[in-house]
């Protein structure tokens, strides 16, 4: 998407507060105006003083007077278009902002694979801010500026055309000098924008991986290598501030020295009666308001070139396809009896890198399942499978004999618990991080699910109990712990089929027991699929799917595939029979 099309985009989005875009144009133009009219009856008021003895003060008092009308009138309207502009720029980042975090949640979960979580952050943060900021700045000071230039020009021609040619020429110069230096200390900025990113992600990762750092006495690298960036962000910091601070003053000089010959000539034509001593006061403010806004419009140049930048970074996000939506006439799947059937399923995640060639398989209900097998074996696929959150390339898995893609999504999720591993707990407190799947839920039903999570007890003991709040990351409670939580969440939800991922970290013994025995009551009776690590899991499986390379290469129970010889049996020898 080129320059042109973001804004005409971006565009679109403010297009909508039109009303109040008029009214900004409107409000711009007369604080504009009043601003051009103040120096006009300057001019006029020093030319009521004409000599010693010979000053005009009734008409001096009367122009004083309309003088302060039009400079209120003027602060007035210039306060309202701020107003205004602020209005437009905020709804309009209001209205990206919803659109990109519902864009956010419908997009297929490949998107989220496969980009980092930070840069999704930035988007709605870092890049919503530049365009906020560049529709503010770029809104008020552009239309303004543009303004003012305009009429500042008229004025001056009217008063002096000659001297207005030596404002001419001195315009451009004044504008080269600032932009050679703000192209300068742009570069500058940017490569400092860069260590600074750098730097952050470094102390990101180092406070994040503080307990390996510390394990590693990482600790003097790391402060190290810290020092090394932040020297570079300081030297960078300075020399980019070193050229942006020249900018201004030698802008300032160029427009002195203009205003300067200006004066001098002004006052010659004084001498000869061209103009009024009035008239070259009220020029010599106009020829200030002229140069003015190109500084300004060179310095919000560069805040809109990283408002569009940014656009397009926030557009190309809301410009993916979403998820496929439900089919039309999609079936919503009640209470599901829990069999499953793959029927040649195949799948990939890249179409040139085949993972599931062929797998069948029929899972009655109440069937317990252990997935095993080496890391990327594609234990986890299959569970994404299952919960659609990929969809097969060709083949069938269907529930209660219904092919899964001819059920609504919503309704095929709400049939499945899910444990991972990693816990997903939110900021709120523990009672609503429990009813997550069953916002209706009654104390009595949270605390029963907890219990049957072996939950309860260790709430119990907490200060606030139920009402402890989590903080984002989980807080002070222990993995297991957040483990015993993520379970009662779906205990509560009583689905009739589950998906579980057994923890491979330590936790200590006494919470590893709970959440074994949390796992079984749950496991009861319900068609369940564990990808499972812990012998005992396996051992009382119904049915053990032994994965390798994307494919089932042995199914069968513990002795079967024991007494069978193969990979399962490898595996087994090797990992479970010394403990
Ligand atoms: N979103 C994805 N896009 C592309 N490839 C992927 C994606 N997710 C997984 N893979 C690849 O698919 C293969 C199977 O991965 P999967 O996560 O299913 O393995 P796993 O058996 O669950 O591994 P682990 O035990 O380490 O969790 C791996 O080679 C992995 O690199």
């Amino acid at each position: 998407m080129n320059t042109k099309e973001t804004w005409n985009r971006l565009l679109t989005y403010a297009g909508q507060y039109r009303k109040n875009a008029i009214w900004a144009v409107i409000c711009a133009v007369i604080s504009v105006v009043a601003s051009l009219i103040g120096p006009l009856l300057i001019g006029k008021t020093v030319d009521q003083m004409i000599g010693v003895g010979k000053v005009q003060f009734d008409n001096i008092r009367e122009l004083l007077v309309i003088l302060a009308i039009v400079y209120v009138i003027g602060s007035l309207f210039g306060w309202l278009l701020i107003n205004l502009t602020n209005r437009i720029a905020y709804q309009t980042v209001y209205d990206m902002r919803r659109e990109l975090f519902d864009k956010l949640n419908i997009l297929p979960l490949s998107y989220h694979d496969n980009h980092p979580q930070g840069d999704s952050i930035s988007r709605f943060v870092n890049d919503m801010d530049a365009v906020s900021d560049g529709l503010l700045q770029g809104f008020s000071t552009l239309l303004t500026g543009v303004i003012t230039i305009v009429g500042a020009l008229v004025f001056m021609l009217y008063i002096s055309p000659m001297m207005t040619l030596v404002v001419l020429i001195s315009a451009p110069v004044s504008y080269y000098v600032a932009r050679f230096i703000t192209t300068r200390s742009q570069q500058l900025f940017r490569e400092q924008a860069t260590i600074l990113g750098g730097l952050n992600g470094y102390v990101e990762e180092m406070i994040g991986g503080q307990k390996v750092v510390q394990a590693l006495q990482y600790e003097e690298r790391s402060f190290s290598e810290f020092e090394q960036k932040n020297q570079a962000l300081y030297e960078k910091g300075m020399r980019s501030q070193f050229y942006g601070s020249l900018s201004n003053p030698a802008t300032r000089l160029v427009n002195n020295v203009t205003f300067s010959i200006i004066a001098i000539i002004g006052s010659v034509a004084v001498i000869l009666n061209t103009v009024t001593a009035g008239e070259l006061s009220s020029f010599l403010i106009f020829s200030n308001l002229f140069a003015k806004p190109f500084n300004e419009i060179t310095g919000v140049l560069t805040q809109l070139q990283s408002a569009t930048a940014s656009s397009q970074r926030i557009f190309s996000v809301l410009d993916l396809n979403p998820e496929q939506p439900d089919h039309a006439n999609a079936l919503q799947l009640k209470q599901s009896k829990g069999t499953i059937t793959f029927d040649k399923v195949k799948f990939a995640y890249q179409p040139d890198r085949p993972l599931i060639t062929n797998f069948s398989l029929v899972v009655h209900p109440g069937t317990r399942i252990a997935i095993v097998g080496q890391t990327g074996a594609g234990k986890t696929t299959l569970v994404n499978l299952l919960m659609r959150f990929y969809d097969v390339n060709s083949g069938v898995i269907m529930i209660d004999g219904v092919n899964i893609n001819e059920i609504t999504r919503d309704s095929l999720r709400q049939n499945f618990g899910m444990v991972l591993q990693e816990t997903w707990l939110y900021g709120a407190s523990i009672r609503d991080n429990i009813a997550y799947g069953k916002q209706d839920a009654t104390d009595e039903e949270v605390v029963a699910a907890a219990k049957s999570a072996h939950a309860h007890s260790f709430i119990k003991r907490l200060p606030e109990g139920y009402d402890t709040l989590i903080t984002g990351a989980g807080g002070s409670l222990s993995q297991g712990q957040e483990q015993l939580l993520t379970i009662a969440r779906v205990m509560l939800v009583d689905p009739p089929m589950l998906i579980l991922d057994e923890a491979t970290s330590s936790i200590d013994t006494r919470t590893e027991i709970r959440i074994q025995k949390a796992f079984q009551k749950m496991i009861e009776g319900r068609t369940s699929f564990v990808i499972a690590h812990r012998l005992s899991t396996i051992r009382e499986a119904d049915l053990i799917l032994y994965m390798k390379n994307g494919d089932v290469v042995e199914s069968g129970s513990h002795e079967q595939l024991l007494a069978s010889g193969g990979h399962y049996a490898e595996l087994y020898n090797s990992q479970f029979t010394s403990v």
